[in-house]
């Protein structure tokens, strides 16, 4: 299979839409890395039979794809609604209850126990995204009687936001661990937790998965005010951040989702973590084949901002033209890269003024960087224990592709959140790494007499300097040719 057209990374949510074995090929042909399976929605043994049917894809396509389970997280969402949509109208009285029954227009069962403890009458609940919003009048045993202030559709398992109602959970429930386990013993690559607060939801994520024996690549959901004021803590424990634009339009007002945007992918470049935009970037495209022009402009826009995924949900799951939505992505994405500046994101520019690197990796990714400013290489190749000194280098957006060699599968299967890296598979001890960037590069058939080799203490070289070469990939190697 051929290099992809794109170096941005493409995040699809996989549903009842896309779950086929065909349509499976048919989005990792047309660009897709990372395929999300949303644990707030279907059955284990759909889920189970998913992730099967994505490692047959992968061998059939020739590309590998990152297998991602989105954990439910103490989202409050509805209960069963039977027959579905309802229309809630304004002014109308509605209950949301405690009690397992099937909902309807009039009555709707909740998965949070303890919501009519927290609510008190005048509160303004979002359900939806925020689309249909009640306002609470009173709350009678199980019940919580409301006013519809915003009317709309509704249906089975929607989500319920109370923003800024303190709720006294932490982000990581036994739910999320149930399904934790279940997705480790399945052998997916990468969990995201949703409505993550503190560094602490990401390390009780990290601890359950090591009591099981297992590393998987952790993204934080940032949807959440409190994410925002422990950002920092949060980039550190994770090991990349989504910008979950869905719930986090309705926990803080729509209007500063933009900028927090852009804060947060400048935040996560600059701790060297793969960051997502995601929620609605096509979302027209659940039943149009076109996106319209505000969503391409946001796409491209994101990828300016610096982001490493663009990211689809409703769009893959459960819309009319999911393989569409994917190459749409592509296409915008290999647009704007093509003419981005060549100097990396803004914010990248102003982060790093000389001299202000504090890692030997970061001292090494900086150097990188401004070398391939000036010279003309077909390719930066980065044998990897961690995989870090690739993001490193990975969020200055270079115009070349980044070739990641870890013997370590699991680091390879996380690099696919990281802006142009292509990871391989590949044992460092027997390795000879000047010939393997210069068949690379050939193989690859891409243009440039030159290869740049970044290497630096590994586990059979421990002492060994942080160094960073220039091969010729010229037929004869090691002769020097005119550039
Ligand atoms: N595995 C699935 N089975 C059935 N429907 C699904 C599945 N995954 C997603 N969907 C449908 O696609 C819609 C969009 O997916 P998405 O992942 O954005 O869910 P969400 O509930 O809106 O958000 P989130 O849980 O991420 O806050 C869902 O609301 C659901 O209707
Ligand atoms: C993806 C997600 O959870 C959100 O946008 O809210
Ligand atoms: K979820
Ligand atoms: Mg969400």
């Amino acid at each position: 299979m051929s290099l992809p057209a794109q170096k941005t990374k493409i995040v699809a949510t996989i549903g009842p839409a896309s779950d086929s074995p065909e349509v499976l090929e048919r989005l990792i042909a047309a660009g897709l890395s990372v395929a999300r399976l949303n644990f707030s929605h279907g059955e284990f043994a759909a889920h189970a039979a998913t992730i099967a049917r994505l490692r047959a894809a992968e061998k059939v396509v020739g590309r590998p794809v990152t297998i991602m389970v989105d954990l439910p997280g103490p989202k409050m969402r509805l209960g069963k609604i039977e027959p579905e949509p309802i229309h809630l109208v304004a002014n109308d009285r509605f209950i949301l209850t405690t009690e397992q029954l099937t909902g309807n227009a009039k009555r709707v069962s909740m998965t949070f126990e303890d919501l009519p403890k927290v609510v008190k009458p005048g509160d303004r609940l979002f359900l939806n995204d925020g689309l249909v919003q009640l306002v609470v009048e009173r709350v009678k045993g199980n019940d919580v009687e409301c006013v519809v202030a915003v009317g709309g559709e509704l249906r089975s398992r929607k989500g319920l936001n109370l923003p800024g109602i303190k709720l006294g959970i932490s982000a990581f429930t036994a739910r999320d661990r149930a399904c934790l386990d279940f997705a480790l013993e399945q052998g997916v690559d990468a969990v995201s937790q949703s409505f993550v607060e503190t560094a602490a939801d990401i390390q009780m994520v990290r601890q359950a998965a090591a009591a099981r024996g297992k590393q998987p690549f952790i993204i934080a959901k940032i949807e959440r005010a409190g994410a925002l004021q422990h950002i920092e803590e949060i980039l550190d424990a994770a090991d990349g951040i989504m910008v979950a634009r869905g719930d986090l339009g309705v926990e803080v007002p729509i209007q500063q989702v933009p900028l927090l945007q852009k804060q947060l992918i400048a935040l996560a470049n600059r701790a060297g973590k793969p960051v997502i935009t995601a929620t609605q970037m096509l979302e027209s495209m659940v039943s149009s084949r076109l996106p319209t022009r505000a969503e391409a402009a946001d796409v491209a826009n994101a990828i300016l901002d610096g982001t490493d995924c663009v990211m689809l949900s409703a769009e893959s799951a459960m819309g009319r033209y999911p393989v569409e939505s994917v190459a749409t992505l592509a296409s915008i994405a290999a647009e704007t890269e093509a003419r981005r500046s060549t100097r990396g994101p803004a914010a990248m520019q102003a982060a790093f003024p000389a001299g202000k690197v504090t890692t030997a990796a970061e001292a090494l990714a900086s150097v990188a960087h401004h070398a391939l400013e000036t010279v003309p290489c077909a390719a930066v190749v980065v044998p990897t224990q961690s995989g870090t000194t690739a993001r490193m280098i990975s969020r200055f957006k270079p115009a070349v592709w980044v070739v990641a060699a870890s013997s370590d599968p699991s680091v390879c299967r996380g690099l696919a959140f990281s802006y142009g890296v292509l990871a391989i598979q590949q044992p460092d001890e027997s390795t000879d790494w000047q010939r393997f960037s210069v068949d690379w590069v050939r193989r690859h058939q891409l243009a440039g007499p030159l290869v740049m080799l970044v290497s630096g203490p590994s586990k059979s070289a421990p002492r060994a300097n942080y160094d960073l070469e220039f091969i010729s990939t010229g037929e004869r190697a090691g002769v020097e040719a005119p550039l």
